[in-house]
């Protein structure tokens, strides 16, 4: 079978070649099915969003633009989200390729449980995984490099989650702390990423043939550390964005052989889904309870997803309640402050744990244990800064209380309020804080003084219309 060299256009106008060794072994895999594989991967990538269900109600502005439901995701649609839209900027969609909202399904976490997303930045996983739990239970998010962590600590903060901490650390060095501890575990491997070849074709560059299987070494070494942290009974989602088998099913196998504690729980298949490939790895039937979505199949950018049991029964998850007497971990001043600020402003918030890092209040989750030893990135637990005689609240808290005090502006002084200015309030209410909401989204915290709204939105994200 022969082909015209399969071309992308990179931003800055370069070209680059899809490698001929990669359509080889695809036209060797797929057969007569390699032409449509092929020619899906030069077709326009497929945009998607998630609604929040953690949000009041539906983001009608978005869903109004959108190109229709995706069928398997009761939050999906197809479509494009406006960065600087007050669904976006408020936390109401989230923007992520169809296929990738497959896995949130398969992990199917319920509210209570303790989950664990191992691998999780910028958090298009985590945000749909804690939207299924309701926020209750614990999420912990865990992101490996710092800087991508933040920036997961940020998507969190703005999808309004109570009971997600993020943490970076190593899966290595996270294992030994959370001894079979998670009801589930999600791990959405670094892969070669072939699934992203037309939405990110810089990721062409890095492609050489023996790449899938120095990928597929890493993610032995991630499923082990893994595995270490999952509670008998419980149940581990392993999925990728690439079409390698080194890293699909045959890394599936190698767990299977390795861990015979292990089976595969079957993946439903809806139309334009596919089964894994047994022939692919080692010829182990059960492979087809795994889950292939590819381009020219189903309306996505591909994706691996295989969802497996470790043996023993399973256990529900205990609530820690705080000891009888054991107080939290603020001076009596700071109780004062705190408390002052919530009784004035949010009566019906009441986190289930406080404790400050420096002068930071932060609100943990009841399940996440006391004595671990892990870096947590600061974003969607705190809720404010101990100043000189004050409490001031954080951006997190104004997204993840349901109900506060709160003074609505028009959608005009929204793009003011987002730019950073005062409003000028012709109605103003008692001096004080207030969460700022705009068409019943909130948005921030703003103080009245006098006519004033004084902006409170964070300077890293205000931006002008
Ligand atoms: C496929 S991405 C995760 C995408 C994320 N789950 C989402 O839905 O937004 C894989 C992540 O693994 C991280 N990673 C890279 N090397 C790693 C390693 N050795 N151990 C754990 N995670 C690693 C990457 O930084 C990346 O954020």
């Amino acid at each position: 079978m022969a082909f015209v060299k399969l071309t992308y256009q990179l931003e800055g106008a370069n070209i680059v070649e899809l490698p001929t060794a990669f359509i080889e072994k695809y036209q060797r895999l797929l057969g007569d099915e390699a032409a449509d594989f092929l020619a899906a991967l030069q077709a326009p990538s497929q945009a998607g969003f998630r609604s929040n269900p953690l949000k009041p109600t539906l983001p009608t502005a978005t869903i109004a633009q959108a190109k229709g439901k995706i069928a398997a995701v009761p939050t999906g649609y197809y479509g494009q989200v406006d960065g600087h839209s007050l669904d976006h900027v408020t936390g109401w969609v989230y923007s992520q390729e169809p296929s990738a909202m497959l896995v949130g399904e398969v992990v199917a976490p319920q509210a209570g449980e303790k989950v664990l997303d191992l691998c999780a930045a910028p958090g298009g996983k985590s945000t749909h995984l804690i939207g299924k739990m309701q926020d209750q239970g614990l999420l912990v998010a865990n992101e490996i490099f710092p800087k991508r962590a933040k920036i997961l600590a940020e998507n969190l903060e703005r999808w309004g989650a109570n009971q997600a901490v993020v943490t970076s650390e190593s899966p290595d060095h996270l294992a030994p702390q959370f001894p079979q501890f998670f009801d589930r575990i999600l791990v959405d491997a670094p892969c070669s990423g072939e699934g992203m070849f037309r939405k990110e074709p810089e990721g062409i560059q890095y492609w050489h043939p023996d790449y899938p299987l120095e990928c597929a070494n890493r993610q032995r070494k991630i499923l082990k550390s893994a595995l270490q942290m999952l509670k008998p009974g419980g149940t581990l989602v392993y999925s990728t964005c690439t079409f390698a088998p080194e890293e699909d099913e045959q890394v599936i196998a190698w767990l299977l052989d390795t861990y015979p504690e292990l089976s595969l729980v079957e993946i439903p298949k809806q139309a334009g889904m596919d089964a894994g490939h047994p022939a692919w790895a080692n010829g182990n039937p059960e492979l087809t309870k795994t889950l292939r979505l590819f381009p020219h199949h189903y309306q996505g950018e591909g994706h691996f997803i295989a969802k497996l049991q470790l043996a023993g029964e399973p256990q529900v998850s205990k609530r820690v309640k705080q000891r009888k007497g054991q107080r939290p971990s603020l001076t009596k001043e700071q109780q004062q402050y705190w408390e002052e600020f919530r009784q004035t402003v949010l009566p019906a918030y009441q986190p289930e744990r406080l404790v400050t890092v420096g002068d930071h209040l932060i609100a943990m989750p009841d399940l996440f244990p006391r004595d671990v030893k892990v870096k947590i990135v600061q974003g969607d637990v705190e809720l404010g800064i101990f100043k000189k005689k004050r409490f001031e609240p954080s951006h997190a808290l104004a997204l993840a209380c349901q109900q506060a005090r709160q003074v609505e502006i028009s959608f005009d002084d929204w793009h003011s309020y987002v730019h950073g200015d005062v409003i000028t309030l012709t109605d103003p209410p008692t001096n004080g804080w207030y969460v700022v909401t705009c068409q019943g989204h909130h948005c921030g915290w703003g103080k009245v003084t006098g006519s004033n709204l004084k902006n409170f939105f964070p300077k890293g994200l205000r931006f002008g219309l």
